[in-house]
C-alpha cells in the first residue's frame, strides 16, 4: 500500500549500531592449521557431492591469516562494529574442554586485540554451524543431549579467555537452520535425515544448550566481565496471501510459530514450544502410530531455565514468502516438519531476485516481521545480526542490486523504529566479504567486498555496495533530503 511504501528516509536513534558479519567456516580456511581439529562442514565440504563445485571451506577467503586485512577493510569503511564467529574446534578440538588449543586461542586473541585497537567492537557468535566432528561421532551431536555440557563448558573456555573485552556474545546462529537443514535432510552438515524426529531431538537440545550458555554467564561471568548474552534467530515473514482469509491469517501465523516460535517461544515467552505445534505434532504423531509424540517436552524445572536465557533478541532476516492453508492436510506416513505444520509457503515469482534461489527482495517484509516480534515477545530489545542480499554476477564490483536491497530493508527498519516503536539497537550487513555459501560453496556470493577465490592472496576489494553502506553509517541513517530547496536570492 502506497502509504506503507513510501520511503520513510531520516536518521536512525543516537547511538544505533551499524555493523557486518562473517562466520568462520565461510571465511576462516586454516582447516588443517596449528592443531586444529576437523568440524562436521570440513567432513561434509570434503566430502564430493555435496558443494557446488565440490567447493570447500578448507581455505576460504584465508582470515586465518590475513585477518588483519579483515581489520583493515573494516576500518576503512569507519565501521565500528564486526560480527564474527568462534571455530569450536580450532579452540577445543576434540570438542571438549579436557584439550585447549594454544593457537586457536592466540588467534582470536590476535582478532579481537586487532579491532579493539582500530575502535571496533566484537560480537561474537560462539557457534556458526561448525561442530566438532568427534562430537558428532561420539555421540551424535546435536541429537545428544551429551552436549549441552559440552557446549556449556566450550562457551565457559571463551568467556574466561575472552570475556574481558568481548562484551556483546550470541550463543547459537541461527537454531532451526541447525536442526531442520542439518538433521532433518535439508542438505547441511551433518547430513542427518531425521525430518520430524531427529530435527526436533536436535532442536531440542540446541534450547537447553544455549539456556546452560546463558546461565554460565549469568552465574560466573556477567558480575565480572558486565556483557549481553543472547541468541539469533532467522526467519522469512509469513505473509498472509489473503488476507481477509480467516484460513490464510491463521496459516501464516502458525508458519510464524513453526518457525521462529519453535526457539523464540520457548526462550522469550513461557519455557515451553508454541502450543500450536504441541497440539499439531501430538496428533500426526499418534496418527501416525507413535507411543509418544515426536516433539519432546520440557520439564517445569527446564521450562523455568529456558525461560528469560537471552539478554536481547537477535534476528537474522533475509526474505518473505505468501502462506495460505492447503486444501486439506493429509497425515504424511513419513513424519515431516512440513507436513506437521500445514501451510503451503512460495515466492512471488513477481518480486526481484537474487543469486539465491530462495531470496526475493521484499523490503516490506522485515517492518512486519519486527512488529510481529516486539508484540509476540514482549517488545524485547532486537539487534538485527544479518540481513543482506546475494548476487550471481562474482565478478562485478558494481552491485546496484544489493544497494538498493540495503537502501530499502534498512529504510523499513527505521519506519519499524519511528512508526512502529519497535525497540531496534542494531543492522548487521550480511556479509562483510563474499565468503563460502554453504551448499552453494562460491557460486552466490553475499559481499559486500569482493573477494578472488582464484588468487592464493584472496584479495578483498570494495563493491560499491560498501561505500554505499559506510555513507548510512557515517549518515547514521539517511538524512532527508531538506524539506525547503535553498534558493539563492536573485543578484540585485
Ligand atoms: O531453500 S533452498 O533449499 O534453496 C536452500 C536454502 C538455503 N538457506 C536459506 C536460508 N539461509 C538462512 C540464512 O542463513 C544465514 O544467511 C546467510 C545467507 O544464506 C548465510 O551465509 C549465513 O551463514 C546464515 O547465518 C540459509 C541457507
Amino acid at each position: 500500500d502506497p502509504e506503507r511504501d513510501a520511503f520513510l528516509f531520516g536518521t536512525f536513534p543516537e547511538g544505533f549500531i551499524w555493523s557486518s558479519a562473517t562466520s568462520s567456516y565461510q571465511i576462516e580456511g586454516g582447516y588443517d592449521a596449528d592443531g586444529k581439529g576437523y568440524n562436521i562442514w570440513d567432513t561434509f565440504a570434503n566430502t564430493p557431492g555435496n558443494i557446488a563445485n565440490n567447493d570447500t571451506g578448507n581455505i576460504a577467503c584465508d582470515s586465518y591469516n590475513k585477518w588483519e586485512e579483515d581489520v583493515r577493510i573494516i576500518k576503512e569503511l569507519d565501521l565500528e562494529y564486526y560480527r564474527f564467529s568462534l571455530s569450536w574446534s580450532r579452540i577445543l578440538p576434540d570438542g571438549t574442554a579436557d584439550n585447549v588449543n594454544q593457537a586457536g586461542i592466540d588467534y582470536y586473541n590476535n582478532l579481537i586485540d586487532g579491532l579493539l585497537a582500530d575502535g571496533i567492537t566484537p560480537m561474537v557468535t560462539l557457534y556458526h554451524w561448525d561442530l566438532p566432528q568427534d562430537l558428532q561421532d561420539d555421540y551424535g551431536g546435536w541429537l545428544n543431549e551429551t552436549i549441552i555440557y559440552d557446549f556449556g563448558e566450550y562457551a565457559r573456555v571463551c568467556y574466561e579467555n575472552f570475556g574481558d573485552r568481548v562484551k556483546l556474545w550470541l550463543t547459537l546462529n541461527e537454531p532451526w537452520i541447525i536442526a531442520q537443514l542439518g538433521y532433518g535432510c535439508g542438505g547441511f552438515a551433518p547430513g542427518v535425515c531425521a525430518d520430524g524426529t531427529g530435527s526436533y531431538v536436535a532442536a531440542h537440545n540446541l534450547i537447553k544448550s544455549h539456556a546452560k550458555a546463558w546461565h554460565i554467564y549469568d552465574d560466573d561471568f556477567r558480575a565480572t566481565q558486565a556483557g549481553r548474552v543472547g541468541i539469533t534467530l532467522n526467519s522469512d515473514w509469513m505473509e498472509p496471501y489473503n488476507r481477509s482469509l480467516e484460513t490464510d491469517l491463521n496459516a501464516a501465523e502458525r508458519a510464524q510459530q513453526f518457525h521462529l516460535g519453535w526457539f523464540g517461544h520457548p526462550i522469550f515467552v513461557d519455557g515451553d514450544y508454541p502450543e500450536v505445534m504441541r497440539e499439531m505434532i501430538d496428533y500426526s504423531s499418534e496418527v501416525q502410530g507413535y507411543n509418544e509424540s515426536r516433539l519432546p517436552t520440557f520439564t517445569a524445572l527446564e521450562k523455568e531455565y529456558i525461560l528469560g536465557s537471552s539478554d536481547f533478541f537477535g534476528l537474522n532476516h533475509y526474505t518473505t514468502g505468501y502462506a495460505s492453508k492447503p486444501d486439506e492436510w493429509v497425515i504424511s506416513d513419513n513424519p515431516s516438519y512440513y507436513n506437521d505444520y500445514a501451510v503451503d509457503f512460495w515466492k512471488d515469482p513477481e518480486w526481484p531476485s537474487s543469486g539465491s534461489d530462495w531470496l526475493k527482495s521484499v523490503p516490506w517484509g522485515i517492518r512486519r516481521l519486527l512488529e510481529w516480534i516486539k508484540d509476540e515477545y514482549g517488545d524485547p530489545e532486537i539487534y538485527v545480526t544479518e540481513n543482506g542480499f546475494s548476487t550471481k554476477d562474482i565478478d562485478d564490483l558494481n552491485d546496484p542490486d544489493r544497494i538498493d536491497y540495503y537502501q530499502s530493508y534498512i529504510d523499513e527498519v527505521l519506519k519499524a523504529i519511528e512508526m512502529d516503536g519497535v525497540n531496534v539497537k542494531a543492522y548487521t550487513a550480511w556479509s562483510l566479504m563474499d565468503n563460502f555459501e554453504w551448499a552453494a560453496g562460491y557460486t552466490e556470493r553475499f559481499g559486500m567486498h569482493h573477494v578472488d577465490f582464484d588468487d592464493d592472496d584472496r584479495p578483498r576489494t570494495q563493491k560499491d555496495s560498501s561505500l554505499f553502506y559506510a555513507t548510512v553509517k557515517a549518515n547514521n541513517g539517511f538524512p532527508k533530503p531538506t524539506e525547503e530547496p535553498i534558493t539563492e536570492e536573485p543578484a540585485v
